[in-house]
């Protein structure tokens, strides 16, 4: 139960007389202690939501919530006409007598001291709801009157057989208008009806959709790994789209437990006083390694979805990049991040703005992925990454069990490709579904077109490499970097662990490190995750589920999430004797766990496996 200021004892006597009026309301609703009188049931709740809402709310508030609805039995509602004029003078008039009323009561002389005129005055203003929007408590009360309806008699009400859809999508509309943002951050955080989340969704229409978000925490959690476990912050389906994997999530689980194999190997009684995280990434200057892997659908998190990672990625000094599947195109994410002010060491020391890349899928229809690139350099891209982990969707069961049009915030599709979050036969995989338009046939010839399509300054980057083989192809056709990904296991199922893979390029075929930027995504979860990544010679790590936790909070949580990182980063060097990242060497790592895992040749050839399907054709 949430505490409220406790109130001044002629308050208490005040308040006492008000529930004495509310008792005799004649109606009544049944409660487990037995039948309660409508109307101080109601009052009963309006103090419950002031306490979450306000807790420090002012006696003069507390009365007007708590008098609320005042003796409003004894104007029924039929006693006007059933119009839209006959509700609102019904309305008017039971402010005005409640009001009238509530102030006569708070005059009884049985009150010790007696409320001053001055605050009799503001009670009564409070409850005929003057200046809502302009006075801070109107407000205030207003919420609480709003969370109520929401909480106590939504479902009554949208039982009601002269309430049709169309009419109760309409009183919540009025309903969210009249409340604050911060009316709006409790409503989403109650645990509201499946039909009253899709009422409310109609209700807003094309807005983004708030039933995301959680409300900003007062202590974001300080364990980077902890949301993974805190299934409430998302709704059904946003947690089963962002958490899942493909098929039994082998992949997935051991991108994260494989880096907790490779053990960390100490330094001591060095000055590491002093340490830096900055780097460059693709050649530009960043305030730390870490950037935002490509993450499609971000509204179904928080309603202001890749905006604000983009904001938060601009405010940290960090890299973004941006998918083919954001809920918001590459130009319009563009604008709010350059619009964006910031106060990143960063952009102070090397008057830089951090990098914005572009994820690429490639559209079967390959003239709207040329125009997509146009735009995306346009909007002033710095590389493209070129998704190569999956030519198909993958299957993720979890996301897939679902039903597509649970899914909140994408009631406009998604922009960039027009795919649109509608269940199909094989069920409500919004990876899948949205991926409909995806190109099987892209090759290695097409590095070619890509490179045709982007300005010389543009670089390429194949993003979900995941065997020595392709690096060193990747490394031929002459790509600027690689990222050694698996899609965090949402693509295949069992493929190796990235940090397998990376340390598969060390063992064979060390010269693309040289010759290529290297980065990594998959189960980083850790600051000793980065720096271990960092250890084996990538030079960027990207981030995806981490950051989409950090956006249920909004750009402040993504901000925070990222910091944690950057924090445990630097204990992580410090502990480790190095003060700046061009100190990292595998020699840091013990990898003696997972060295039998990680191939020995670049070959296409099994090491000492050489059947194949065709010789068992000359033994029949
Ligand atoms: C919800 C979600 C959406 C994603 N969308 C895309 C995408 O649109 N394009 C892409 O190349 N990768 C996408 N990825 C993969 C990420 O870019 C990244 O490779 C992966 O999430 C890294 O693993 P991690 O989540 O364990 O950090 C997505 C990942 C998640 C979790």
């Amino acid at each position: 139960m949430d505490e409220i200021n406790p109130l001044p004892g002629n308050y208490h006597q005040a308040l006492k007389l008000i529930d004495e009026a509310h008792a005799q309301d004649p109606r009544s609703v049944e409660r487990k202690s037995g039948s309660v009188p409508f109307e101080l049931d109601y009052a009963q709740h309006m103090t419950r939501w002031l306490a979450v809402r306000e807790p420090r709310a002012s006696p003069v508030l507390q009365l007007a919530c708590r008098a609320q609805h005042f003796r409003r039995w004894e104007i029924p509602r039929s006693s006007y006409p059933m119009t839209r004029p006959g509700y609102l003078t019904w309305r008017a008039k039971l402010k005005s007598q409640a009001a009238k009323q509530v102030a006569e009561l708070l005059a009884d002389a049985s009150i010790q001291p007696p409320l001053s005129q001055e605050e009799i005055d503001r009670v009564a203003a409070l409850v005929r709801k003057e200046d809502l929007k302009t006075d801070s408590d109107t407000q205030v009360l207003e919420d609480v009157a709003c969370l109520v309806f929401l909480d106590e008699q939504f479902e009554d009400f949208e039982k009601r057989p002269d309430i049709d859809e169309e009419k109760m999508v309409g009183i919540l509309r009025k309903t969210w208008g009249k409340m604050s943002p911060s009316g709006h951050a409790l409503a989403l955080q109650m645990h509201l009806s499946e039909r009253a989340k899709i009422l409310i969704e109609k209700a807003l229409g094309d807005k983004p959709s708030p039933l995301l978000p959680p409300p900003p925490p007062p202590h974001p959690p300080l364990n980077p790994r902890l949301p993974l476990r805190r299934r409430f912050i998302f709704p059904p389906k946003t947690h089963a789209f962002v958490t899942s994997a493909a098929t039994d999530c082998h992949t997935h689980r051991s991108n994260s437990h494989t880096y907790s194999l490779i053990t960390l190997r100490p330094r001591i009684l060095r000055d590491v006083s002093r340490v830096s995280i900055s780097t460059r990434i693709l050649g530009h200057p960043v305030s730390s390694p870490i950037f935002a892997a490509a993450t499609s659908l971000g509204t179904t998190v928080h309603p202001e979805g890749e905006k604000a990672i983009g904001k938060a990625c601009k405010r940290l000094g960090v890299g973004m990049t941006v998918s083919t599947s954001a809920s918001f195109s590459v130009g319009e994410i563009a604008r709010v991040v350059k619009d964006c002010e910031t106060v990143t060491e960063a952009e102070e020391e090397e008057k830089a703005i951090p990098p914005l890349w572009f994820q690429l899928y490639v559209d079967k229809d390959r003239s709207k992925s040329e125009k997509l690139l146009k735009l995306a350099v346009e909007a002033g891209v710095k590389a493209v990454f070129l998704t190569v982990d999956a030519p198909v969707p993958g299957k993720r069961e979890a996301d897939e069990r679902i039903s597509a049009e649970e899914a909140v915030g994408l009631s406009s599709g998604v922009p960039m490709t027009g795919e649109k979050a509608e269940n199909d036969k094989s069920g409500g995989g919004l990876g899948r579904i949205t991926g409909k338009f995806l190109d099987a046939s892209v090759s290695w010839g097409d590095i070619a077109w890509l490179r045709r399509c982007l300005p010389e300054e543009v670089k390429i980057v194949l993003k979900g490499v995941q065997t020595a083989t392709d690096a060193v192809r990747a490394m031929e056709a002459g790509v600027e970097g690689i990222v050694v990904s698996n899609h965090g296991g949402r693509s295949l199922d069992t493929a190796p662990a990235t940090i397998l893979v990376l340390l598969e390029l060390q063992r064979c075929c060390p010269q693309v490190f040289d010759k290529m930027e290297v980065l990594i995504d998959g189960g980083v979860t850790r600051g000793t995750d980065v720096f271990k990544a960092l250890c084996l010679g990538a030079s960027g790590v990207g981030i995806g589920r981490g950051i989409l936790y950090g956006l249920g909070y909004g750009e402040e949580g993504v901000r925070r999430y990222v910091q944690i990182l950057n924090d445990e980063l630097e204990t992580t060097m410090k502990m480790c004797g190095i003060t700046s990242l061009d100190e990292v060497h595998p020699g840091l790592l013990n990898t003696r766990a997972v060295d039998h895992l990680v191939p020995e040749t670049v070959e296409e050839e099994h090491p000492y496996a050489k059947w194949r399907p065709s010789m068992r054709k000359k033994v029949i």
